[in-house]
């Protein structure tokens, strides 16, 4: 036989899709942008299908009007345990290969699997889902912002753009700000099909110097929604206080 074996379960799927990414590579480019993306990841109908999840209020655990925390306007939900399986398994698949790119960075030791780490997490009181459905209208935009939610941070974490730009809506650039010590603030926007994902350093990322390695601050946001609905899923990997 030379076919390799169709995958079981949908989350298989996505383990498998995520082990064939090129971790080397996307390592050495988170080591020196601070984000790296990951090309396609989901299915234009797994992505309506979590799109669709967004009116299912029993699915989130809690919603925040950006506007009213000053955070910038548009809304996101969290997700309710048990979460989705899609996003169960995306996010199981994804903090294995980030472990060791986070040690590094962090000079502290992940545990190898998102169960040991949210044992962690649940240890320190952060017991609560952070993964995130957001949707953004025209005229909505996500300020520059860091996802942590207590003590304990994975440093590392993704975005999966669930529309098509140009079609969907229009406007709407993730972009990323780095600031580095003593100098002007860098920005870099990642362009995003639909279905693809990104990975990006959460609040601080290691930059080598010829003085030896600095730390930088990160921070990232969404630029104004010119036309259209925008939806992403964000995997965050600690969880919330
Ligand atoms: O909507 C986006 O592209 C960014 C969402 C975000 O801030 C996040 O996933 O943490
Ligand atoms: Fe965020």
């Amino acid at each position: 036989m030379s076919e390799a074996p169709a995958p079981a379960t949908a989350e298989d799927a996505i383990a498998a899709r995520v082990a064939a990414l090129p971790w080397a590579r996307l390592a050495e480019e988170l080591d020196a942008q601070g984000v790296a993306p990951l090309g396609p990841l989901l299915t234009p109908e797994e992505c309506a299908a979590l799109v669709a999840l967004y009116a299912e209020e029993s699915r989130f655990r809690s919603r925040v009007v950006m506007a009213r925390h000053g955070f910038g306007r548009g809304e996101y939900r969290y997700f309710a345990n048990p979460l989705p399986p899609l996003v169960a398994a995306l996010r199981r698949a994804l903090y294995a290969p980030l472990a060791p790119i986070a040690s590094r960075w962090e000079e502290t030791a992940y545990p190898p699997t998102l169960d040991a780490f949210a044992a962690r997490c649940h240890a320190a009181g952060q017991r609560r889902p952070t993964p995130l459905l957001l949707r953004y209208g025209p005229g909505d935009h996500n300020c520059l912002h860091q996802d942590l939610y207590g003590a304990v941070a994975f440093p590392l974490q993704a975005v999966v753009l669930l529309g098509a730009p140009g079609r969907d809506f229009t406007g709407g650039e993730f972009v990323l700000a780095e600031q580095r010590p003593r100098m002007q603030s860098r920005v870099e926007v990642v362009p995003l099909a639909q279905g693809e994902a990104a990975v990006f350093a959460v609040h601080r990322r290691p930059v080598r110097g010829t003085r030896g390695t600095y730390r930088v601050t990160m921070r990232h946001g969404v630029s104004r929604v010119r036309s259209g609905t925008r939806f992403t899923l964000g995997v965050i990997f600690h969880d919330a206080a």
